[in-house]
């Protein structure tokens, strides 16, 4: 038989590496907590999202986010090529299907990092996804994590805030919760929850 690449050759389902869901209040750590874990470890693969948010100082198109406008977000829906959106803090934040569901199937270990409505939707259209919550080690370390980040006017602090409660209240509906209490800590039990390590 003709030898065929790795890339070319979808792996059979049942041996392919689950999708992983990274969810948390917004300053628990999450894109610290990737960041360190894809310094060692590049071959984790982490879908990037489309977000009507805009840029922050230091963000690039392609890299942290695809910085769209209303309208293109609208035709991603309306479209089909989002795996799941949802609207967070008066902006929309969705994942792009094509790349995703590609390397799953090339067998990559995929990594989402979207807030709890998200997660949710992952949950139903792809019960086999595992849920990891980042929490914080509490809730006074939270706002000084956020409002330290100093990347946020106060009144979106407020509104991160007011949903990072609600995200916290839903706990239990995730597989496992990781503590940020130290980087390094969360990022290796993360590679091994991922099959990585
Ligand atoms: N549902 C969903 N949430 C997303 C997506 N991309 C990012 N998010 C979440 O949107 C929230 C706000 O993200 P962002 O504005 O970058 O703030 P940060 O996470 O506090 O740095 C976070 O909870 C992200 O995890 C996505 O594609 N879908
Ligand atoms: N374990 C930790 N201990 C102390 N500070 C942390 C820790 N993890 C992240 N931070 C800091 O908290 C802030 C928010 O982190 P970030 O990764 O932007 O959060 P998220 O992506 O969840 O919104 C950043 O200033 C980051 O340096």
């Amino acid at each position: 038989m003709a030898a065929t690449s790795r890339g070319t050759t979808p792996v059979p389902p049942e041996s392919r590496p689950r999708l992983t869901v990274l969810s948390g209040p917004s300053g628990v750590g999450k894109s610290t907590v990737v960041a360190h874990m894809r310094k060692e470890h590049p071959e984790v693969w982490l879908s990037v999202s489309a977000t009507t948010r805009k840029p922050r100082p230091g963000e690039r198109h392609g890299v942290q986010y695809f910085f769209v406008s209303d309208e293109e977000m609208d035709k991603l829906i309306a479209n089909g090529e989002l795996l799941e959106w949802a609207e967070f803090a008066g902006n929309r934040y969705g994942t792009p299907r094509g790349a995703v569901l590609q390397r799953l199937e090339a067998g990559e270990p995929v990594l989402l990092e979207i807030d709890l409505q998200g997660a949710r939707l992952v949950r139903e259209s792809m019960p086999e996804a595992q849920l990891v919550f980042l929490a914080p080690p509490s809730w006074e370390e939270l706002v000084r994590r956020l409002t330290g980040r100093g990347t946020e006017p106060p009144e979106v602090i407020e509104r991160r805030l007011a949903a990072a409660k609600i995200e916290l209240a839903a706990e239990s509906e995730f597989d496992i919760t990781l503590v940020n209490t130290s980087v390094e800590d969360v990022a290796r039990e993360l590679l091994v929850l991922m099959d990585v390590v």
